[in-house]
């Protein structure tokens, strides 16, 4: 973490405008399924609070929204694993909730780590096929970092790689966990962060990959994204490795900002946290997952259980989540007031969660929001 300089150093060197202009979008297909509306105009969105520092987060949003007036009326449901058939799974009534509402917003949720049962992050992620998670990561203003200009766009394919959940014991002392990665897959997500750069004026597509070692897969993986960019020949396409890619972005992140980088999952989580870190950290960067049935948007963060039930967790990741569903949504006018006040709030400087240097709860955080609205 990066330790916050005098508040004189802190100042914009950008107008506030320039960093709130759809810097925060995912949908590039406007015909994307929508939540159902009912007689009294509000859609019906999915809220699943989670784990750890979830609830609290959620809770912020909740009351950002209603304020803000937003025309969503929400349908909480929890994600407690349950048992069915032997198996560790999601509890029905959420996937009836988000098979209903096509539109969730999601806090973390936990995983044991080495032992416990599968991750219910990736479980909602493979069972509405939501093919793509996006990433967007830009430098906020009012909190200074040795980074000034952030501003990348990574496309993670979401539900096969590293992340297959294939693994087994060979002999005692062996194990073996297999990287499964499929041309159907591959190209999905290849062909949404295309469209994606194209709808968000984004000229150049650059896959990330380790092609020289994992030949077969991360070369499917390659040779795939090279074929989709055949169909986009207004923009341009490179590929890098994953260890020069990390190598460049500490040195000049700039150099990623005018494009969108794509690539298979394992990649893109740990990229992403790499990208969080230079703008001030995980509290800061949201994403979509994104489905052609349904879409689920969440913070790139966990559960933070160090400062869980605290009133200490920073929740613009999840209100910056929350605005990537509002545009969505074709909700802009809402989702530019939200963006433009979590971003007014962190400029300000006066009132701060704890990772950015502040000394403020989560709920003085969420109240200055919505004095800014
Ligand atoms: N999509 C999801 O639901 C995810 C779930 N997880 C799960 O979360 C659990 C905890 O994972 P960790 O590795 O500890 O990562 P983490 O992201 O929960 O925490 C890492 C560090 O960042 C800080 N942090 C995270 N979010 C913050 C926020 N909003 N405000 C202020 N500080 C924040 C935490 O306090 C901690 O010091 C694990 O069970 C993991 O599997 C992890 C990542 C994503
Ligand atoms: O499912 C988890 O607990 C962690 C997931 C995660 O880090 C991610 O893939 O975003």
């Amino acid at each position: 973490m990066f330790l916050a300089r005098p508040s004189a150093l802190l100042r914009p060197s950008r107008p506030l405008t320039a960093v709130a202009s759809r810097a925060f979008a995912s949908t590039t297909d406007k015909t994307v399924p929508l939540p159902p509306k009912g007689a009294d105009g509000n859609y019906t969105v999915t809220m699943i609070p989670g784990d750890g520092i979830g609830p609290e987060i959620s809770q912020s949003v909740q009351k950002i929204f209603t304020a803000a007036k937003v025309p969503i009326k929400w349908e909480s449901v929890d994600v407690t694993p349950v048992l069915k058939d032997g198996k560790t799974a999601i509890p029905d009534e959420a996937l009836h909730s988000v098979n209903r509402n096509k539109v969730a917003l999601k806090g973390p949720l936990a995983t044991p780590i080495g032992k416990g049962h599968v991750s219910l992050n990736l479980t909602l992620r493979r069972t509405f096929n939501l093919f793509a998670n996006v990433r967007p990561c830009r430098s906020i203003v009012g909190y200074d970092t040795p980074y000034e200009d952030v501003n990348t766009v990574l496309i993670r394919e979401n539900t096969e790689g590293e992340y297959s959940g294939i693994e087994h014991e060979v002999i005692d002392g062996v194990v073996q966990s297999i990287k499964l990665i499929t041309k159907e897959a591959s190209e999905r997500c290849a062909r949404y962060a295309f469209e994606y750069a194209r709808a968000q004026g984004r000229d150049h597509v650059t896959a990330v990959h380790k092609a020289n070692i994992m030949k077969m897969s991360d070369g499917l993986f390659l040779s795939v994204c090279q074929d989709v960019a055949k169909e986009f020949p207004d923009i341009k396409f490179s590929d890098v490795l994953l260890d020069r890619a990390c190598l460049h972005i500490v040195q000049d992140p700039s150099k990623y900002g005018d494009r969108v980088m794509v690539m298979p999952n394992l990649y893109g989580d740990i990229l992403s946290d790499m990208c969080a870190g230079l703008i001030g950290g995980l509290g800061l960067t949201p994403s979509g997952n994104i489905g052609k049935s349904a879409s689920i948007f969440e913070s790139v963060h966990g559960t933070a259980p160090d400062i869980a039930g605290q009133d200490k967790a920073n929740p613009t990741a999840l209100l910056l989540s929350s605005v990537m569903m509002l545009r969505h949504m074709n909700l802009d006018a809402q989702a530019k007031s939200i963006e433009s006040a979590v971003l007014q709030t962190i400029a300000e400087g006066q009132v701060l969660t704890g990772d950015l240097g502040g000394k403020s709860t989560c709920s003085a955080f969420t109240n200055e929001i919505i004095k800014n609205l």
